[in-house]
């Protein structure tokens, strides 16, 4: 990569906006690494990860007709159990590590990459990159309404997930740039585009 390739963290809790927002990257010609989609490449039949998840938690985390992993049950076991999801992260991350590198490598011309990790303050991967967007509605009945307006979303499970991830103000406060998405799609396009060209210069 060429020292002048910036790399740009995009984060945000559920419902925030964080998918449209990187797709608005991509479509401004932005390469944008998905760790969320890097694991589900790791888990799928074949995958780098298969064998070593199948082998700390048993055959009973693959899916019997594809020998994919099978994440409701990988995560029935791991989702609540601290040392299980470390164990699993120790698996899993330096995987995902490795597919970041190959990324890097394979646009080292670009003036900036996006990495979209859904955890990234949970995990502290503040480090690996040069500067964070957070992507918010900037309060919490706006992304709750945009959540449970999915499929086989409750106020339950909705409840469960922000309980685990870092309050948004908390996001807001660390942040390098702060994207809105309690506006119109224009007006937070505008904003990547701001930021992007922040970054640039
Ligand atoms: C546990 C797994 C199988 C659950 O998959 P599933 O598709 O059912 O749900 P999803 O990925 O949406 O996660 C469900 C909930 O668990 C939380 N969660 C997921 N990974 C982690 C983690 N490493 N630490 C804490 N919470 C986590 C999410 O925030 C979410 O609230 C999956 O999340 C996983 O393999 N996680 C470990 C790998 C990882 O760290 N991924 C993050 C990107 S690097
Ligand atoms: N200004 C805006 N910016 C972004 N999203 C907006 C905006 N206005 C409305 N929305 C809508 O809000 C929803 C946000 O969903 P999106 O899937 O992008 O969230 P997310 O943060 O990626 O969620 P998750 O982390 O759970 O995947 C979309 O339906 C999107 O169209």
């Amino acid at each position: 990569m060429s020292r002048s390739t910036t790399r740009l963290g995009l984060t945000g809790s559920i419902g925030m906006g964080k998918s449209t927002v990187a797709a608005m990257f991509r479509d401004l010609g932005v390469a944008v690494m998905d760790a969320d989609a890097v694991v589900y490449d790791l888990y799928a039949p074949d995958g780098a990860a298969v064998a070593v998840v199948a082998e700390m938690f048993g055959d009973g985390v693959l899916d019997a007709a594809t020998g994919a992993i099978d994440r409701a049950k990988l995560g029935a076991i791991v989702i609540g159990d601290d040392a299980k999801m470390r164990a699993l992260e120790s698996a899993v991350h330096p995987l995902v590590e490795r597919a970041r590198e190959a990324f890097v490598e394979a646009h080292a011309n670009d003036d900036v990459v996006v990495f979209d990790i859904p955890l990234l303050y949970e995990k502290e991967y503040e480090a690996s990159v040069d500067a964070v967007c957070v992507v918010s509605t900037g309060d919490e009945a706006t992304q709750r309404a945009r959540v449970l307006k999915r499929d086989g979303m409750t106020e339950e499970k909705f409840n469960g997930i922000a309980a685990r991830q870092i309050p948004d103000a908390e996001k807001r406060a660390k942040a390098d740039y702060v994207i809105d998405t309690s506006c119109s799609l224009a007006q937070t396009r505008a904003r990547v585009e701001e930021i992007l060209s922040l970054v640039k210069s």
